[in-house]
């Protein structure tokens, strides 16, 4: 398991480069799990995003700890854990265990996440703060300066292939301006070859994409088109 320095590492790293995707498991052929963490491994990502549902925060049951922890054995991806539960508080030591590199928790059942983000990076795991297209940006609270990572949602989580809420890009823009701002930015819903260059431009450095990569044949090449679309977004190559 990767230790919370080059974990951290990692993050600045991506921030620092070009906006890259994060494939989504969500969207996989769970029939062939191994298989396709294998193949978007193979096809260039680094990251790769692990949607946890309860059935209570979202109306939709998904993977738990067994599930991550066998994803762990079969790669060295970032393993960035989204933890859409309405009680994280009990489930981020089992998933730090499990092998999550970054774990996110929900800011609209956190008053002060403080203290849940601060307990995360003390078992060894990057901290990340979510927020819902609804759920304003005064919802982060001062927790927004103890994230490494914001993630902001561009559908209702839940499920995949939804279409892509633009109130995102303000959020984003916004949270990219803030001075003296140390988190990583991520966009997760509805990316895909549209919608990738206006969220790297907005501020993306990571953006989630589940559809767009696993709905495609040549994952190599769903993941090279939404990078570059995001990386000429970017004014990049
Ligand atoms: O968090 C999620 C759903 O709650 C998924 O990560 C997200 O929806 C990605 O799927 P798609 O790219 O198909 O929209």
């Amino acid at each position: 398991m990767a230790s919370a320095a080059s974990i951290l590492d990692t993050l600045r790293r991506l921030r620092a480069g070009a906006p890259q995707v994060a494939p989504s498991l969500l969207a996989c052929d769970f029939g062939h799990v191994a298989d396709e963490v294998r193949r978007v491994e193979a096809a260039g990502a680094t990251v790769l995003h692990l949607d946890i549902m309860d059935g209570h925060f979202v109306p939709n049951l998904s993977i738990g700890v067994p599930v991550v922890r066998a994803v762990r054995k079969l790669t060295d991806l970032v393993l960035d854990v989204h933890l859409m539960l309405d009680n994280p508080a009990e489930y981020v030591q089992a998933f730090r265990e499990a092998g999550a590199d970054s774990i996110t928790v929900h800011a609209e059942v956190l008053p002060d996440a403080r203290p849940l983000l601060d307990r995360i990076r003390r078992l060894g795991a990057a901290a990340g703060l979510s927020l819902n297209p609804p759920t304003p940006l005064e919802a982060l609270g001062p927790a927004v300066d103890e994230a490494d990572m914001i993630l902001v949602m561009s559908v209702m989580p839940g499920f995949g292939g939804q279409s892509f809420d633009p109130v995102a890009l303000e959020k984003l823009a916004a949270l990219r301006d803030r001075p003296g701002r140390g988190y990583l930015l991520e966009v997760d819903g509805g990316v895909n070859d549209e919608t990738a260059g206006p969220c790297a431009a907005a501020g993306a450095d990571l953006l989630v994409a589940g559809t767009a990569v696993f709905g495609g044949d040549d994952y190599q090449e769903r993941i090279a088109t939404l990078n570059a679309h995001a990386r000429s977004a970017r004014g990049g190559a």
